[in-house]
């Protein structure tokens, strides 16, 4: 390994010198979920592509991206495979090929089982056990070897068992009307091939499905929420456009909120600040040429989008919230969703997106009718990241106070 450290064509990608002999230090920044602020250092240093360990690189360029996710739309790298909720049991997520499994047809469904009340009991065991599977995900994927040694955490706590429990039980109780949602499509996936399709696979696949689509999408919709707190005229911009849509009286459903323009464009711009999306690791089954480099097979190439979409050259005042940029030309650029990836690209995208742009559209849009928001001085805005990016702090407090009932 000495000799690919230094000779073959890795070792022309220029990275930090310990990267050629080890991958630990990478590991080591994945692991504590300090990667966003290290990469961001490292591509200042060194340009679009770095090399971050011996078969690890990283590619921040619109060109490269593109090459990786959506023109050769690469395999998952076999870090996956490591992220198996029991080892061996093939699942969704970690499914390495490219995706002819995208048949599941998400957008049907409404909702992912029934609300498990978090809102309401502000309950953050919940919070707490999905993030505790992403962190032990992120151990597993750089060490996969950990989860032989006996007594090792699984990534399913017995609180994760509970939940799903829980869910699987309401499903049980006779002559309830079939639901069209989530955990619905995948029990019928389980019933219609009980071999093809075993008990534990629904399981995992369920709890999968709760992780990915839960903390994700609480993620975006805090940061959004982020950005316009601290942007109070924006948030004027939107208070107004949705009073202009909805009467007093009007209830505000999934159909009537796909078509509002000053929405959608603060959703993608707090999209655009504050998603990291995660997950891209791809993987060259043969030499490849991205960025302007030639990548030898059996390379981790991993794209890094969050440095693509605060990238200077492509956006206009990167790093500030402009709405504004998404509805027209902004200073001589038209903004492209395609450059945002928050929910990546290629055939490996999130088959959730669309779902989660309603969720958000709707979460938003009742939140901004019913109540003032205001910004709580002195908050953190230092995040780390497992799979999801989280505060520091734990959360990022809003202020609300219930409007008026008469605000015309
Ligand atoms: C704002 C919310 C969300 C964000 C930012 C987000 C982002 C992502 C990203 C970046 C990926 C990785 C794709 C890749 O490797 O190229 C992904 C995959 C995935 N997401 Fe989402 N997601 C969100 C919501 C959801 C929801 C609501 C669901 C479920 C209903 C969901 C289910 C999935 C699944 C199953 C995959 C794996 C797809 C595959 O491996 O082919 N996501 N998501």
């Amino acid at each position: 390994s000495l000799m690919l450290a230094f000779t073959g064509p890795l070792s022309k990608i220029p990275g930090p010198f310990v990267s050629k002999l080890t991958r630990f230090p990478w590991a080591l920044e994945s692991i504590q979920g300090k990667h966003m602020n290290f990469t961001h250092r490292l591509f200042q240093r060194y340009g679009d592509i770095v090399r971050v360990a011996p078969t690890t690189v990283l590619i921040a360029d619109k060109a490269g991206i593109q090459k990786i996710l959506v023109e050769e739309d690469l395999v998952k790298a076999p870090f996956f495979d490591a992220l198996r909720l029991h080892p061996g049991n093939p699942m969704l997520v970690t499914e390495r090929n490219k995706a002819s499994h995208k048949s599941t047809d998400v957008m049907s469904a409404t909702s992912l089982g029934g609300s498990s009340h978090l809102v309401t009991s502000n309950d953050t065991k919940l919070k707490k056990t999905f993030v505790s599977i992403l962190v032990k995900a992120a151990i597993n994927g750089q060490f996969p070897y950990l989860r032989y040694i006996p007594f090792w955490p699984q990534p399913i706590s017995a609180e994760m068992n509970r939940l799903l429990e829980n869910v699987l039980k309401k499903r049980d109780i006779a002559g309830q009307p079939a639901k069209r949602d989530i955990v619905q499509i995948i029990l019928d996936a389980h019933q219609t091939d009980p071999v093809g399709f075993p008990e534990i696979r629904m399981r995992d696949e369920i709890t999968m499905f709760m992780v990915a689509g839960s903390e994700t999408t609480s993620a975006s919709t805090t940061a959004i929420l982020l950005h316009l707190v601290n942007n109070p005229a924006k948030l004027k911009l939107l208070e107004e456009e949705i009073e202009s849509k909805f009467s007093e009286n009007d209830e505000i459903t999934f159909a009537k909120l796909h078509d509002l323009p000053y929405l959608n464009a603060v959703i993608w711009e707090g999209l655009r600040l504050m998603t990291a999306p995660a997950g891209l690791l791809r993987y060259t089954e043969k030499p490849t040429i991205i960025s302007g480099y030639e990548i030898p097979s059996n390379t981790i190439v991993q794209p890094w989008p969050m440095a693509l979409m605060k990238d200077p050259r492509i956006w206009p005042d990167a790093d500030s919230f402009i709405p504004e940029r998404w509805l027209g030309v902004y200073k001589g650029v038209e903004a492209n969703r395609s450059d945002v990836l928050a929910f990546s690209a290629g055939s490996r995208n999130c088959i959730g997106w669309q779902f989660a742009m309603r969720e958000m559209r709707l979460i938003l849009a009742r939140l901004v009718r019913r109540y003032e928001l205001s910004l709580v001085e002195g908050q953190s805005h230092e995040r780390r990241y497992h799979s999801t990016p989280w505060f520091v702090q734990g959360f990022y407090k809003v202020g609300i106070k219930q409007r008026q009932p008469s605000h015309a």
